[in-house]
């Protein structure tokens, strides 16, 4: 539960008394007050569970968020805060919705500005229907009751017009930053790095409800800024008309409850920070359990899940303790702050009204013009919990913020001192015959590694100066018929802990600690005007202008797919696990009403031309069929009803058939170089043989770990690595040819 600002909208009407107000408007306590005005609430946050298990199911498993700490966090200084502030706020002003936007903010301020003239208007017409009650003039009373009447019915549309306008513009505002954060999120595996690498926590609560509270927060209080702007111009003349040293009175007591609110208030942020996080990490705790239900059933976890959740909860709860009594502390003051204005005013202008110098009915319109400016004076003594709740929200936001930016950054620069990864173009017309077939001296270069060192991101050394190059065909086997002699497959093996997965990471793109160069060579797929060609004759490859994209950039992703032990199962039905994640569900199957929606605008952001292209050969159902029956999954379509049902897939599937599904997805995608880490760990024997017969009749090249011996038979190379010595400069890692190795002689008797 955390604090979150909300807005709360008074009516103008009720300002007339404050006597009227109690009867009136029985959930306001200080309803007097006929500007705007935040009101610090507590709330349930709404998280979309699906949100975190999305990000607790990308694979490969990625460990858990940091351990609670930060306790003794400090709370931000005002100039980062406002630089902070500055930064998130202002993209979406001037993004390709800026005139959207400034339109619909120009409206808000107008109507703002209409009701601030209708809360004036209200003022007279309260001196005078309480003068004619004073007066027990029963004519002018009637007359301006119905005033007031007609005050009400003409003054609602605009006060009702403005809330909405205001939600409406902070909804659109929401969805905008939803889509940017989400984009730069996605990008460049930025959520990968920060998961494995706990640089923030619970990036999908800031996206979630972060952003929510952001954009609703900042445009309440700037329309409360601007309002009380306007009503500091139109009340003074008022206040200054009745008796000027009530305007002093006033300034002295604003500027005094300001200094002592903010005094008594200055832990409220950091607490306020501390909250959002802890009450994050409870849940996303619950999550786990969620995700993990079967692995800690088995284990009989229950008791452990137990105590690590309540102590998560009570963290949360024990903050929210000190969070309260920071709150009634506070509460004690501005309470009596905001409850002597409803005298004071009175109290000074009385002997006025004694001596026969005002009408009754003066006194009323005093007291309402008090409240007015003096609310525009203590912003923040009223808004205080809400201000501190929403600092949190722009601290939380700004390093995340901060985070996205320097990864994108960092990418451009460091990348001198990491691992250069690139990835270039194969021309399927370069070097072959005019029938299409591969002359014997040519020999295709799909993977090329040079004096890689591979680090952990604790920068322990793993792998020293491995260089290697793995082609497509080699020439001096070429002639022979059977297809695994035409393709360097790479077995990795190596103790526990050596760095086999690291290995594979690097080449993937997901990690760059280390140094050293890879260079990728990915066949041509969807828009050829993005990609270049390069040629590609015997070993030598001609650099220029060939590299389409790197670990930072825009890749070719389809080129490399890596398939981890543990197959991510996505959330939807059968036909999309074996799209996944080539052919991504798009904006052609948005229903009717998504795309008639305007905020849905960002939300359909067009994808890139070369997923355009990709609809095209998008596999049919046919195809799809072909392929499970391939992987001898053809039984799960009358089981699970079609391809179109949707199941928790990573539950009712046994991960051997996920195993499977995986290779479906690899043989629909074909890819230029697949990454097998342990891909068929849950298969028996027959079942992994024919997988990786079936790839290499795809003519996909693999590169795959495993500790079975059987795989040698489907490997034609050997890397062994072992495991580094750090006091040693030494390579720790040594090839060979499958058939130099004694287990392949073993295997073939
Ligand atoms: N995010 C990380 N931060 C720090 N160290 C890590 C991280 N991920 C892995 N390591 C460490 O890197 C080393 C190599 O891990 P890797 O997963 O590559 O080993 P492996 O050879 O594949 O092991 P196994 O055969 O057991 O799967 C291990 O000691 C591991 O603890």
């Amino acid at each position: 539960m955390g604090t979150q600002a909300k807005l709360v909208v008074e009516s103008p009407f009720f300002n007339v008394s404050p006597n009227i107000v109690s009867t009136l408007d029985s959930n306001s306590k200080f309803s007097h007050r006929s500007s705007l005005r935040f009101q610090a609430m507590t709330t349930r946050r709404r998280v979309s569970l699906s949100t975190v298990a999305a990000t607790t199911t990308t694979t490969p498993p990625v460990p858990p968020p940091p351990p609670i700490q930060d306790e003794q966090r400090k709370p931000p200084d005002l100039q980062s805060l406002m630089r902070r502030f500055w930064k998130v706020a202002v993209p979406y002003w001037s993004s390709d919705d800026k005139v959207q936007a400034r339109l619909q903010l120009a409206a808000v301020f107008a109507l703002t500005l209409g009701t601030t003239g209708i809360s004036v208007g209200f003022s007279f017409l309260g001196r005078d229907f309480y003068n004619a009650l004073a007066n027990k003039d029963q004519e002018q009373f009637t007359k301006q009751l119905l005033y007031y009447l007609a005050g009400f019915a003409g003054g609602i549309p605009f006060f009702v017009l403005r809330d909405y306008a205001r939600e409406k513009l902070s909804l659109r505002w929401r969805s905008w930053m939803t889509s940017y954060y989400m984009e730069r999120y996605l990008k460049n595996k930025t959520f990968y790095k920060i998961q494995s690498q706990s640089t923030i926590d619970n990036p999908d609560q800031r996206i979630v409800d972060d952003l929510s509270s952001f954009t609703g927060t900042a445009l309440s209080f700037s329309l409360t800024l601007f309002n009380a702007a306007i009503d500091l111009i139109s009340f003074s003349n008022i206040l200054f008309g009745i008796y000027p040293p009530l305007f002093g009175v006033l300034l002295a007591y604003s500027l005094g409850g300001t200094a002592l609110s903010v005094f008594l208030g200055k832990g409220l942020v950091s607490l306020n920070f501390l909250q959002e996080k802890k009450e994050a990490d409870f849940r996303y705790g619950l999550v786990r359990v969620r995700e993990n239900a079967e692995s800690i059933a088995f284990y009989g976890g229950e008791e452990n899940e137990m105590q690590l959740l309540l102590s998560r909860f009570r963290s949360a709860f024990e903050n929210l303790n000190k969070l309260l009594i920071s709150s009634r502390n506070l509460d004690f003051f501005t309470s009596g702050y905001r409850y002597l204005i409803q005298i004071l005013p009175a109290a000074v202008v009385a002997p006025m009204y004694f001596s026969g110098k005002i009408e009754f009915g003066v006194i009323n319109q005093s007291v309402s013009a008090f409240n007015h400016i003096l609310g525009d004076f203590s912003l923040i003594v009223y808004q205080f919990q809400a201000l501190s709740a929403f600092s949190a929200v722009i601290d939380r936001l700004g390093e995340f913020d901060d985070v996205l930016d320097s990864n994108s950054k960092k990418g451009d620069q460091d990348s001198k001192e990491k691992i250069q990864l690139n990835f270039c173009l194969i021309s399927s017309s370069n070097g072959l015959h005019s029938n299409g077939s591969m002359p014997l001296s040519k020999r295709v270069k799909l993977l090329h590694v040079e004096h890689l060192t591979v680090q952990t991101p604790s920068e322990a050394t793993l792998i020293k100066d491995l260089s290697f190059e793995i082609f497509e065909k080699d020439h001096l086997l070429a002639e022979c018929n059977n297809s695994l002699w035409l393709r360097d497959l790479l077995k990795v093996t190596g103790p526990s802990g050596s760095g086999k997965t690291s290995l594979l990471r690097v080449v993937a793109g997901l990690w760059s600690f280390g140094n050293g160069a890879i260079t990728v060579y990915v066949r041509p797929r969807g828009d050829l005007e993005m990609l270049h060609s390069s040629d590609v004759v015997s070993q030598q490859v001609t650099s220029t202008n060939e590299t389409i994209g790197d670990s930072t950039g825009r890749r070719n992703s389809e080129g490399v797919i890596f398939l981890p032990q543990k197959p991510y199962m996505v959330l939807g039905t059968l036909r999309q696990q074996l799209l996944y994640p080539t052919w991504t569900k798009d904006s052609d199957n948005l229903s009717d009403d998504a795309k008639q929606s305007d905020s849905l605008s960002f939300l359909m952001r067009a994808r890139d031309a070369r997923c355009v292209n990709e609809r095209s050969k998008k596999p049919t159902s046919e195809d799809l069929l072909q392929v499970l029956n391939d992987v001898s999954l053809g039984h799960l379509l009358s089981r699970f009803d079609g391809l179109d049902s949707t199941h928790e897939w990573s539950s009712v599937l046994s991960l051997g058939e996920q195993q499977r599904l995986a290779f479906g997805r690899l043989l629909l995608s074909k890819p230029t170089l697949a990454l097998l880490d342990e891909s068929t760990s849950a298969l028996d024997e027959a079942n992994e043989a024919r997988l990786y017969q079936l790839i290499q009749a795809a003519g996909i090249t693999y590169i795959s770990i495993g500790h079975r011996r059987t795989l040698y038979k489907y490997h034609k190379k050997v890397l062994h690595v072992s495991t580094a010595d750090s006091t040693s400069t030494l390579q720790n890692w040594s090839f060979k040819d499958v058939e130099e190795d004694p287990i392949y002689d073993f295997l073939k008797q």
